[in-house]
Order: C-alpha cells, then sequence, then structure tokens
C-alpha cells in the first residue's frame, strides 16, 4: 500500500535520490517513517521504506541491521527529540524510551521495525556509561527476527528457449531453481546451474559479474514472462502487493572454511539488476527455509552465507 502510493505520487524524491547524478546504480535508501498504522497503535516503534534503483523493496536485511544501530545512537544522542518525545529512564530496566526499550541487565536494545513485509524484531546491544548516557554497541553484532520466511518452490525447472538464452548455458534448454520468500521472493540457482564454474563465484571478475548479470536479468525476465509461474510460486497469504519476483540469487558451496558442515557463497542481484555488496538479509532468510524445505538444515543448526562482493 505504502509502497504504491510511494510509486504513484512522491516517486521524483526516489528517483532523484538514487538514480544519477545524485546516486548510482548500486544506490539503496532507507525513508524512515515515524507514523505508520502499526506505530501509531503501539505494534512498531519505527516504520520504514526501502528504496532501490528501480522502487520500493518489501525487506532489506543489511539495511534493517544498519537503521538498527542508527535508531539506537539517535535515541541516546537526543532524549528530547521529539521523535522519542517521552522517553524516561528507569533504574530497573536502563534507559526506556516510549519508542525503544533498552534492557540494562543484558545490554540490549529492542526495537519493532515496520518494513513493507511486516513487523521485524531488531536487538541492538549497548553500553551504558557511568554518567547515564548511552550507546550502540559496535563490538557486539545487530540481530533481528524477521517475518515468516518459506519455500514455495523446490527444483522447478524453468524453459529457456534458445532465442533468449546466455551464452554460458549453451545447448542446454532449461534450468533447475529453487524459489523461497523472505520478506520478498527470490529465485536461488546455483551457478553450474546456469552455466558458471562454481570456482568463479569464490574469484570473482569484473567480467564474470558482468556475464551473471545478464544471465540473471534474462532468466528473471523469463519467469516473469509466464504467468503460470507467478501464479504458482509466488504467493503470499496476506499481501497481494508482496507477490513479486525480487531478485536472483546465484549461489555455489563456499572455499571459506567456518567450521561448519556446509556454508555458501553467493551473489545477490535484486531490483534492475543492483548488486547486493552483502550476502543480504531477506535473501538469507530465503535460503534458510529453503535448506529447511530441502532437509539440508534442521531446527537449531546454523549455516553460513558468504558474498564475494
Ligand atoms: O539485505 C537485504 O535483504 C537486501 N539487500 C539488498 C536486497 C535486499 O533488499
Amino acid at each position: 500500500m505504502i509502497r504504491a502510493l510511494a510509486r504513484s505520487n512522491h516517486d521524483h524524491i526516489r528517483r532523484a535520490l538514487i538514480c544519477e547524478p545524485r546516486g548510482h546504480r548500486e544506490m539503496y535508501g532507507a525513508v524512515l517513517r515515524p507514523h505508520t498504522e502499526l506505530t501509531e497503535t503501539g505494534k512498531a516503534e519505527m516504520g520504514v521504506l526501502f528504496l532501490t534503483n528501480d522502487g520500493y523493496s518489501t525487506m532489506c536485511g543489511h539495511a534493517t541491521l544498519a537503521l538498527g544501530r542508527f535508531l539506537v545512537d539517535s535515541v541516546c544522542d537526543d532524549w528530547s527529540d521529539p521523535m522519542w518525545a517521552g522517553s524516561t529512564f528507569s533504574t530497573e530496566h536502563g534507559h526506556q524510551s516510549n519508542q525503544i526499550t533498552f534492557y540494562r541487565e543484558r545490554g540490549e536494545a529492542l526495537l519493532r521495525l515496520h518494513a513493507p513485509c511486516g513487523v521485524v524484531r531488531v536487538t541492538v546491544p549497548f553500553v551504558a556509561y557511568e554518567d547515564g548516557s548511552a550507546r550502540a554497541d559496535t563490538k557486539r553484532p545487530v540481530s533481528y527476527l524477521s517475518v515468516p520466511s518459506y519455500a514455495t518452490g523446490v527444483s522447478v525447472v524453468i524453459e529457456v528457449a534458445t532465442s533468449g538464452s546466455w551464452p554460458e548455458l549453451g545447448q542446454r534448454r532449461e534450468v533447475v531453481v529453487d524459489i523461497a520468500y523472505g520478506g520478498a521472493f527470490y529465485i536461488v540457482v546455483s551457478a553450474s546451474q546456469l552455466g558458471f564454474p562454481p570456482a568463479q563465484l569464490n574469484s570473482l571478475t569484473k567480467p564474470t559479474l558482468a556475464a551473471l548479470n545478464e544471465a540473471t536479468k534474462t532468466l528473471k525476465r523469463i519467469f516473469n514472462s509466464n504467468a503460470e509461474l507467478r501464479a504458482q510460486y509466488l504467493q503470499h497469504a496476506e499481501h497481494a502487493d508482496l507477490q513479486f519476483l525480487y531478485g536472483v540469487i546465484v549461489t555455489a558451496p563456499s572455499a571459506i572454511d567456518s567450521g561448519e558442515a556446509a556454508s555458501e557463497n553467493s551473489i545477490c542481484f535484486f531490483a534492475n539488476e543492483q548488486v547486493d555488496r552483502s550476502p543480504t538479509g531477506s535473501g538469507v532468510q530465503a535460503r534458510v527455509a529453503l535448506a529447511y524445505a530441502k532437509g539440508e538444515l534442521k531446527l537449531g543448526e546454523s549455516r553460513t552465507y558468504h558474498s564475494p562482493v
């Protein structure tokens, strides 16, 4: 809803901020929304609208981590800021604003972020100083609990016409992919399915990145031009406006030994072929759900996701 409104009435602001000449192809943005239907009813402390080179994304894990730390520091910097009006101090629970709760005992602040995909619960470690001030702790990681994630398609065969292929696919006329939701819908496909040696992901070069860009763009176009595929694999029980293919994630076994049974390398192409510098947050959620659905990961097990970019 808010994304549709932003696109129809305010898209000139996104274009001015994100696109050339002020921005660039890989620019990403987050607009804070202190007043949303969920902040107004006490179900979230802050709302956010994410901006891409193509429009408005529904979830962004890496922006969520950054925003968590930014928002905690904003509260700490100025308790009297009207955005945080009503801030109080409690010796029992540490600082407490009417927006973010600071738990002194565990040194963690909790914040509920209203993202377009739903409420994301962010935990931000902080340090409390003797003079009563506090600050996000940069030595400990921010984490979040996101919306329910799930796989919608495992080993889905996508046919590729000769006229709409890419060089690395050679004579093959189909590609096998997985599809999953993690606040946004992703196709997850191995480098080898796209015709690329997996090792190319671990030592990425500019030509490989450009070729992967072309292959994923073509795959996305083929998927989006097929109404049956879209109807079958982009299903969200509550919100129809979340039902679109946001990105394609190309994976390969990681060359980095993380001490776990399995770790993956990947590149995420999202929006209009933007490349994520991180392994993504929403994409990782989707891949965890996928690994669970495929029986590769059990509850309580962990896995590390890397990005070569
Ligand atoms: O971390 C994420 O979830 C995002 N990064 C860019 C693509 C996704 O929105």
